[in-house]
């Protein structure tokens, strides 16, 4: 399975004046975690870390230092995600028919949910992990922040990475994308506008994407949990 990794933001929320991707998580970078579940994937052959051209010299160092044996390509990124993943797309070989994207801020990924979401998306042309939304969510009124209403639960699901798709419908939803001006958090949000079937797998709760200093925390403790 060919994946891209997104790690080319600038880590604002985090208060950071440096790629939170490169901030120290317990005994190694916040990446380094990441890439060691990609490493122990059975189904990742062949991966793409989308930076920011002055992050590649730590990029590698943390590439190496894992001792990784799949191919790892260094693919320029772009001033959004969205830009990130669409250059990411165009980087990928002639071959490559489906591929998962998964954040490098979703450093709790495990090598069980990569491996589930690649096999899944041999069956359809794209999905996301995702999981149910806990809180009760309310629409809010931006200027007089009066609650709109309040969805229904049971239909809100919250996105994760990885997502998976088949490259070259992939492809064709981004260049709409970028010929219709849209601007997304995520890329299934560019299927869902040209009408196109996603599909969620069961995400897992400690996925979580790593934005805030608190989450940080989180993903310290959570980490200490886990047989390292
Ligand atoms: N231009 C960008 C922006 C983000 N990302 C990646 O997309 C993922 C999700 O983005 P987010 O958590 O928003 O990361 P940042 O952009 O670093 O954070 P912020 O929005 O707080 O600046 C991260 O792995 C990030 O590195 C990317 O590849 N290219
Ligand atoms: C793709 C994503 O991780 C799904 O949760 C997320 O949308 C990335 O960016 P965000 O701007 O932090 O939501």
């Amino acid at each position: 399975m060919y994946l891209l990794i997104p790690a080319a933001g600038s880590g604002r929320r985090m208060g950071s004046s440096r790629n939170k991707l490169l901030l120290p998580l317990l005994d190694k970078p916040l990446l380094a975690w990441t890439l060691a579940a990609v490493k122990a994937s059975r189904s990742v052959r062949w991966v793409g870390i989308i930076g920011q051209p002055d992050d590649f010299p730590d990029f590698k160092e943390i590439v190496i230092s894992l001792g990784m044996t799949k191919c790892v390509h260094f693919i320029p990124g772009g001033a959004t995600r969205q830009e990130s993943v669409y250059k990411g797309l165009q980087a990928l070989p002639a071959v490559a028919a489906r591929v998962l994207i998964h954040d490098g801020a979703r450093c709790l990924i495990t090598p069980a949910l990569i491996d589930r979401c690649a096999a899944e998306i041999l069956r359809c042309p794209g999905l996301i992990a995702a999981i149910p939304v806990k809180d009760t969510i309310k629409v809010v009124e931006p200027t007089t922040q009066l609650i709109t209403s309040t969805p229904d639960r049971r239909q809100l699901w919250a996105a994760q990475t990885p997502q998976g798709f088949a490259v070259e419908q992939l492809t064709h939803c981004h260049n709409e994308g970028v010929r219709q001006g849209w601007e997304v958090t995520d890329d299934a949000a560019l299927l869902e506008q040209c009408g196109l079937p996603v599909k969620i797998v069961a995400g897992e709760e400690s996925n979580l994407k790593v934005t805030t200093p608190m989450d940080l925390a989180i993903a310290e403790f959570i980490l200490r949990q886990r047989d390292l």
